[in-house]
Formats: C-alpha cells, structure tokens, sequence
C-alpha cells in the first residue's frame, strides 16, 4: 500500500520532502506530528536513507518513544532511528567527546535542585548580594543566559532586562562563580548539555563532522519553543547537508519564560532563502464547535501569522461553562462530569484536567478520590525527584566522581554521622584554599578540624570503598550496596511508616535499574545517573509509584503546559479565571498576556469531542480566599460555549452582564439546596448509579440535593436528557 495514501495531499506532499530545508508550519491537531513520523518512513522506504543517518528531535522522551513506536509500525528499521529529546542528544554527544573542551569523563549532571543548593553557597559570598536574595531568581538568570548562549561577559553586555531584582554586576558575578564552582566539581547542569555542545562544536570541527554524518537529515518537533543555544545546535548540525526539517506551530510558543524564541520559527525562511514552506490547513483533532472557540481567542493576538484552520470533524458536542462558588464545587461538578462520561462509554484515559499552575491539582485529586476516580498526576513530584532516591543516587554520582560537592552536601548528614554544619562549612574552606574537594577535605580532615576528624575520615573511607566498587557491580547490585553499606536502610528502618514507604520507593528503584540493565546490556551505573537525570518528570514512568498506586485506567492530570502536542477526546480546562488563566505574573511581562492566550489556546485544541471550562467565584489562594472573576479570555470566545449549572442544564450567567449562548431559550432548572454527589440518606440514590424510570427508560444519576421527602435527584437519561426529580415520587428503581 502506499504510505502517503493515508495522508492528506498537503501533508503527503510535506511527507514527500527529500533533501534541503523545509518548514511545515500549521495550527494545532493539522497533523504536524503525524506528517513528521510518515516522512521518517518515507526517507527510509522511498529514498532509501538508513534509519541510522537520520536524527528526530521531539520535546519529551515520551513523545520521542511514541514516535518511534509509529514508526516502527510504518516501516522496517526504524529502530536505528537517532530519536531523542535535545538535551538527551546534548548528554549523548558530550559523553563521547566531551573531553576535547576540557569536560573530564564521570562529569555530573546537577539537576534543579543541585543547582539550588550550590548556589545558596555560593551566594553568601558574594559582594552585594542582598541576604535574602532568592537563589531561584539567580538560577532563573544563568539558565536564560545559557539558553542564549551567553557567557558571564555577555550576560554583563546584554542581560539588563532578565535580571529579575539583581543587581546587574551581582548577578553577573554570581553566575561567573557558579560556573567555576561547577567547573572544579566536574559537573555540568541542563542548560550546559546544549550550550557546551554548541562550542563543542564551534571548537573542535571534527566532533561537527562526526555527528553530521550521524545526522544527515534532521527534524524537529514543536520547533517554535527551541532556544538560541538549541537553535544553534541544529542549525550547526545541518551546516553541511542542509537537510533540516522543523516542524511546529507559533500560536503554540508557550516556553518563552524559559528563553524560548518565537523567532526561530518565524524567521526560518530568513535563516534559510531556500527553504520549502508547507502549510496544513485542517484540523483532524478537535470538533468543530472546540476548533471554533479555539480560533476565536487565538485571533485576538496581535502578533501572529494568520493562518487558516479548518475542521474535518462536525460540529458535535457544545462546549460547557461552569461556573462554581468555590473551588471545591468546581471540581466536584468535574469529577460527577467524568463519572457521567464514564457511563457514556469513555474510557478514563480519554479525559484530562489541566490547569495552569501545580497547585490547583490538590483540590481536584480530592474529588476525585471522594467520587473514587483513579488519577495519575504529570509532571508532579516524580519518582526520581524523592528525597530517598536522590540521596542513594547522589552516594552513586560521589563514588562515581569524587569531586561532587554538591552530593557530599546532599549525603554527608544522611544518615547522621556526627559531621555538623560548622566541619563541612570548614572543610569547604580548605578546599577552596587548595583547590580540593569536600572529600579530599574529608579525608585530610585531621589537619584541618579540631575535634570529630575520624569522623570524616570514615567518610571518606567509606565513599573510597564505594568508589572502588563502581565498576565492579551491575548498576543494581551496586545501589543495593550503598543502601546496605551506608546506614542508610538502618536509618529508614528507625523511621516507622514514613520510613516504610521509603524503603518500598527504593525497592523500586532497585527494579529500576535492574529493568534499566535488561534494556541496556553492559551500561554502568553512570549511564544509568545519566538516563535517571534525563528523566523529566513528564517523562516519568514512575509518576503512579510517586503518587501511590494507580492502576492503569485513570484520568491524566497536568498542567496546560505538559500538555502541550497530546490528546484527549474529553478534557477539562478548569481555574478559567483573572490571575490563574492569565496568570497575574504574566501581566507584568511584555507580551505576558499573549503568551497565556496561547497557552489557553493549546489547551482548548487538545481536546478531541468533548470541552469543558470551568471557573470558581471563591478561591483559596496561599491561605486567604479571594473573590475571583471570570477569565478576559472568555469574553474573547463568548457565544463558543454554553454556560451550564451543576446539573448541565443550560444556565444564566451570574456576572459580566451574562454569557450569550447558542441555546439563550433553553430553560434551566432550579437549585435548591447544596447538591452533594453522595448520598445524603442510606436508602438514596448516589451519583454515576445507574436507575430506571418508568417513562424516561434507563439514566445516570448526576446529581442528588435535599434530605428525606424533599431530596431531589437529578438524572441523565439516554435520549431523553437531564430530568430532576423528587425522588420519593419518582419510582427509580436500580438499574
Ligand atoms: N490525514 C489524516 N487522516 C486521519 N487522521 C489524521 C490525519 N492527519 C492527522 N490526523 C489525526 O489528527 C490528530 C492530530 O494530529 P497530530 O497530533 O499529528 O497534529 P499536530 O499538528 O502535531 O498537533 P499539535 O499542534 O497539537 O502538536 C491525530 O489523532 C492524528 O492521528
Ligand atoms: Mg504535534
């Protein structure tokens, strides 16, 4: 069969592309994606390019395994495919050539937290820097200064507008220090992995070479959220060959706060005259009525390419507005939506809430477990971001390289050795007088402290024999000793349940890396600090473990911007408020609130049948609840969306003047006392039961109010629609 049969005649000619630039630029759910993983195919069947010349860049490792797995299921060999995320490239490419710009092999890669803590010790020092200076806004200053690719001097050239309350020269001088600081530890952070392979590859013209050969064709996913350094090291890459392939759409850049440049993707054709332009035109993804709203709001950015979407899917289902008095009612109407569509024959992983910020996942997870909904949570606290895991790894990355400070910080007091705050602060001291590390410190400690040197000392005894045993053992076998060997299982074992819980966390992380070891023949425990480092926690197989166990079918919850080229035939929008969505930060930003607007419109585009958003007149923000009121941006998409009350029945809007809506005369029905989806007396009825009438036929409760002869039910029955009823007379029976 031919392989482009299955597209349609722009994304067939897209998938067609042979050799040179080319940019296929479309709106959300046009197929983008999808045409990427065809043309892979078709390189490899049509044009006969091996599957091991061709390099595929997608935003997360998840996205970069799904699109293997399709295309494995396209054509033979795929599997040679070079697919990766950038920064797993960057660690790649560094690893094997690292040395040549003075990276030492075992170097470290600190993850955000690392970074945290160096700089809270580095920051003391500094002249200038204010004492209650946050190391987040330092940390936020380097990571956008390496995103561009700038140096300290740069940073002092260019950098006044990202100094976020510091003083320039402070900041500057933090950054110089932190990278020095880095350097002596042998430890590279996130934003490294692709600036140092930027002048990895500026310096030393044959590591390009090699990696050019190993990445003949290059394509890139969600290319309008790239970086300057990420811009750089495609663009480097494809210096030679010049086949590069980006892919992605501007109303989607919603990675700005993080140095991404819009530019990248509206001025390729600039960066390459030649380039080929594809444009998509229609959306396969949403229905039409969602692909409606979805163009709406987008359209009231100023800055943008207007670009044509059209739907291929019918009108379907009407969007739903509800708005509740706090956040609880709001979330509770989302978990009674998701029991009722769960009845209509959805699976729960068809459906989704997302919302802007972590913190608004409390309240819903709550609901949902009240109505007994398993959720899995994205992009949370992810297994390898637990205290115990990133203790045993970080024994792992010291024994590994002994001039990590960082990890003899994070391990020196777990478990408790008798070493204080004042030794390790004297210790440092020394070393930064000699140029030494803690451990050496450590183990000199007799010269340098007073009193518990042999304390010390046994450190370092200890972490030498660890070192010594590095190479020895599968990586499990040798986790499995550093638990064991450093007290640091007797330490749990003292611990109660926490501790329990904690045991059972690195139990799993033991069939990690054995897993790990299956999948990876010969790999060492450094490989495997490398993968664990890359693991985002979107990324994160282990998110269920990190928040108990879920099984298999549950809802996915995640914030609007992990959410970002997935999706869901129902999904929930919910915090659709002023403050939330856009965010009050983001007001006091140039272009801030553009940047939400697409941020709202990747959200809405993700949902394939069914939209819902919803929004709270009360809300407990840190500690104080605060009147709130609706989103500007649903103004910006009235007429879209039918506000409904709790029962789904088209309601009045309470504020603003009223929504005006597709169905104005429908009648909406009274709400008498505080609906509870639980049953509110042994014999009543609860909501998701299934219940038969005598006239109306078989339903699902929505909703029961009101106590003994006055309770009311709500119910949904199939054809027939949403009916409240009192239930003493209604004559419901179970169904
Ligand atoms: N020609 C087609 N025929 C059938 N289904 C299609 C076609 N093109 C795309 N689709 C489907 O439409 C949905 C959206 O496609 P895809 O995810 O590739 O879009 P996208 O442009 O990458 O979206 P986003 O901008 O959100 O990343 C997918 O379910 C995909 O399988
Ligand atoms: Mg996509």
């Amino acid at each position: 069969m031919d392989l482009l049969s299955q597209l349609n005649p722009n994304q067939a000619e897209a998938a067609a592309h042979y050799t040179g630039p080319a940019l296929v630029i479309a709106g959300a759910g046009s197929g983008k994606t999808r045409t990427l993983v065809y043309r892979l195919a078709h390189l490899i069947m049509h044009h006969h390019v091996p599957p091991r010349e061709i390099l595929a860049v997608t935003f997360t490792n998840k996205a970069a395994a799904e699109m293997r797995e399709r295309a494995e299921k396209l054509v033979y060999g795929a599997s040679d495919l070079w697919m990766s995320t950038f920064h797993s490239a960057g660690v790649r490419i560094l690893r094997a050539y690292g040395e040549n710009i003075g990276l030492k092999r075992g170097f470290v890669i600190l993850d955000d937290d690392d970074q945290l803590d160096l700089l809270k010790e580095i920051m003391g020092g500094i002249p200038g820097m204010p004492q209650d200076a946050n190391p987040r806004y330092l940390r936020s200053i380097i990571d956008k200064a390496k995103s561009n690719l700038w140096t300290p001097d740069d940073l002092y050239v260019k950098g006044d507008e990202f100094m976020a309350g510091l003083r320039k020269d402070v900041a500057v001088e933090g950054y110089r220090r932190y990278e020095s600081r880095m350097r002596g530890m042998n430890a590279i952070d996130f934003g490294d992995l692709l600036s140092e392979t930027v002048r990895l590859f500026r310096e030393v013209p044959e590591v390009l070479e090699k990696i050019q050969a190993r990445a003949r064709f290059i394509m890139i996913d969600e290319y309008q959220d790239t970086n300057t350094a990420q811009y750089e090291f495609a663009r480097l890459i494809a210096s030679k060959e010049r086949n590069l392939l980006v892919v992605g759409d501007p109303d989607q850049s919603i990675y700005k706060f993080r140095g991404a440049d819009i530019k990248n993707i509206l001025d390729f054709q600039k960066d390459y005259s030649d380039a080929k332009v594809y444009k998509l035109q229609e959306n396969y993804r949403s229905s039409a009525k969602v692909l409606t709203i979805a163009n709406k709001l987008i359209e009231n950015n100023a800055e943008r390419l207007e670009k044509t979407l059209v739907p291929v899917k019918p009108d379907g289902e009407d969007v739903w507005f509800y708005r509740a008095t706090d956040q609880k009612f709001e979330s509770d109407f989302v978990a009674q939506q998701i029991t009722l569509m769960s009845h209509r024959g959805y699976k729960l992983t068809d459906m989704a809430v997302l919302y802007r910020t972590n913190a608004q996942s409390r309240v819903v997870e709550e609901s949902l477990r009240r109505a007994q909904i398993p959720a899995k949570i994205i992009g949370g606290v992810g297994f390898y971001d637990r205290r115990e895991i990133k203790d045993i790894l970080a024994y792992a990355r010291l024994a590994i390289n002994p001039s990590d400070d960082v990890a003899f910080r994070r391990v020196v007091g777990r478990p408790k050795r008798g070493i204080g705050d004042t030794a390790v602060q004297k210790l440092l001291d020394w070393g930064s007088l000699y140029k030494k590390s803690l451990l050496e410190a450590a183990r000199m400690a007799d010269t340098i402290l007073e009193r518990g040197a042999n304390k010390c000392q046994d450190f370092a005894l200890l972490m030498q024999s660890l070192s010594e045993a590095v190479d020895l053992y599968e990586p499990h076998h040798f986790l499995r000793m550093v638990i064991e060997s450093t007290g640091y299982l007797e330490m749990l074992k003292a611990e109660g349940q926490e501790g329990h819980d904690r045991r059972e966390n690195l139990e799993e992380l033991l069939n990690a890396a054995t897993d790990w070891s299956e999948q990876h023949e010969g790999g060492s425990i450094a490989d495997f600090l490398d993968d664990a480092a890359l693991l985002s926690s979107v990324d994160d197989e282990k998110v269920k473990l990190a928040n108990g166990d879920v099984p298999e079918e549950s809802i996915t919850l995640m914030t609007l911007h992990n959410a970002k080229g997935l999706e869901f035939p129902v999904v929930f929008i919910v915090g659709v408020e002023e403050g939330l969505l856009p965010s009050r930060n983001s007001l006091m930003e140039p272009g801030g609130l553009e940047e939400e607007r697409r941020l709202f419109y990747v959200g809405i585009t993700r949902a394939m049948d069914r939209l819902y958003l919803t929004a709270a007149e009360n809300r407990m923000q840190y500690g104080k609840t605060n009147a709130c009121e609706d989103s500007r941006f649903l103004e910006e998409i009235e007429g879209g969306f039918v506000p409904v009350d709790l029962y789904g029945q088209p309601a009045s809007a309470k504020k603003r003047g009223g929504w005006s809506t597709f169905h104005p005369s429908a009648p909406s029905v009274p709400r008498s006392t505080a609906p509870s989806t639980t049953p509110s007396a042994s014999d009543g009825f609860k909501g998701g039961e299934k219940v038969k009438h005598p006239k109306f036929g078989n339903g699902i409760v929505l909703a029961v109010a009101g106590f003994g002869d006055k309770q009311q039910v709500t119910v949904n029955f199939a054809g027939v629609g949403n009916k409240t009823l009192l239930t003493k007379f209604a004559n419901l029976t179970r169904a």
